[in-house]
């Protein structure tokens, strides 16, 4: 009989679970991808956190995400099929790269996180939701940078499906839920992986690149989960009546101008004072130095770790023990 295949290990090895993002290019994303290192750690993530990097990310931001504990694995790019697609913005071409995560099959469990998002509450529970499911939270449609899509045009977002209905005669059947793809929980499969790149490579392009793609491709698999896993910044203004901001987890700085490390609070409703107020959460733990991994690795370990030269430093995290490995490759 043929020995059962536990899908939770490979190669002998149990899989394990773990956070992951995605940086690309020498600009400041770096700074985002370190806050969320650091965020995880203050709310005392027992997984680590996985960056997948493009080529193009140069090595002294890769020192930097090495010395807060990231797992760095460079990935290749991926385009969509030549398009004349007017992206909501020109950069989201680079987000079909996100897609690559997929390949990550030592892991049984992913959580992706933006590198614009911060976690603010312990979400390690997240892991154990039901396998078989894509889960993320529910987008809105009423952002300016929706203006070139249908709902925006008439009106209508699934965050508040009443105010204006969907006219099924004029404009087809009624859009699925849409989530937003800054954070979601997935599997790593390489056949799911391997359905992923055939089928981008014969999807054209829209809107909202990789987003529409991942919305369209997990449609039939994908659950909601309450939009305080991922607080769309623009919930404030656009359904206030749907977020309780007590109860939010996670904040996600994609509304225009509330990037943190860019922020100078003259963009439209970025002066508001619960976004200055989240602007000054996300520099308190970027800024925590207690929370750099270096630091707190030597606390918990409770013993003064040597002073090595962080860059040759590559640690792997498992759990929040701090285990130093042979010099970076
Ligand atoms: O120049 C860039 C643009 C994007 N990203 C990564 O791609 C994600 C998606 O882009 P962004 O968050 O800006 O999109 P938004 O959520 O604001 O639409 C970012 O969070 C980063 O993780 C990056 O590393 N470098
Ligand atoms: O490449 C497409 C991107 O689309 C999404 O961002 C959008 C979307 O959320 C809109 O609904 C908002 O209005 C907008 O501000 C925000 O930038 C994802 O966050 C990002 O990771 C990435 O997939
Ligand atoms: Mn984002």
């Amino acid at each position: 009989m043929a020995p059962t295949v536990d899908s939770n290990v490979t190669n002998g090895k149990a899989k394990t679970r773990a956070y992951v993002t995605f940086l690309a290019g020498d600009g400041d994303y770096w700074k985002g991808v370190v806050a969320l290192a650091k965020g995880l750690r203050k709310v005392k993530s027992v997984y680590p956190l996985v960056v997948a990097i493009l080529p193009d990310v140069p090595m002294d931001h890769r020192r930097k995400l090495i010395s807060q504990g990231c797992i760095i694995r460079e990935i290749e790019p991926l385009y969509p099929p030549e398009n004349q697609t007017k992206f909501a913005m020109a950069y989201y071409v680079i987000n079909y790269s996100k897609l690559r995560i997929w390949k990550f099959v030592e892991y049984s469990k992913m959580i992706y996180l933006d590198g614009d998002i911060q976690v603010f509450d312990n979400i390690d529970h997240l892991f154990d939701l039901p396998d078989g499911h894509f889960y993320a939270v529910m987008d809105c449609f009423c952002e300016r940078n929706w203006r070139n899509s249908p709902q925006y045009q008439i009106g209508y977002c699934q965050q508040a499906p009443e105010k204006v209905h969907w006219p099924d005669n004029q404009l087809g059947p009624k859009p699925s839920l849409y989530f937003n793809a800054g954070m979601f929980v997935f599997e790593p499969n390489l056949s799911t992986y391997n359905n992923l790149l055939s089928s981008v490579k014969i999807t054209q392009p829209t809107l909202f690149a990789e987003q529409d793609f991942l919305n369209m491709f997990f449609k039939d698999v994908y659950k909601p989960i309450p939009t305080e896993y991922n607080l769309i910044l623009a919930m404030l203004w656009r359904h206030p009546e749907n977020v309780d901001v007590k109860k939010v987890k996670v904040v996600h700085y994609c509304a225009d101008g509330s990037k943190p490390w860019r922020y100078t609070g003259k963009d439209v409703n970025m002066d508001r004072e619960d976004i200055k107020m989240l602007v000054n959460m996300w520099w308190e733990i970027y800024n925590d130095e207690t929370l750099d991994y270096w630091k707190s690795c030597g606390q918990s370990m409770g013993t003064q770790l040597t002073a090595v030269d962080e860059p040759t430093l590559a640690v792997t995290r498992s759990g929040s023990r701090c285990v130093s490995a042979p010099s970076a490759a």
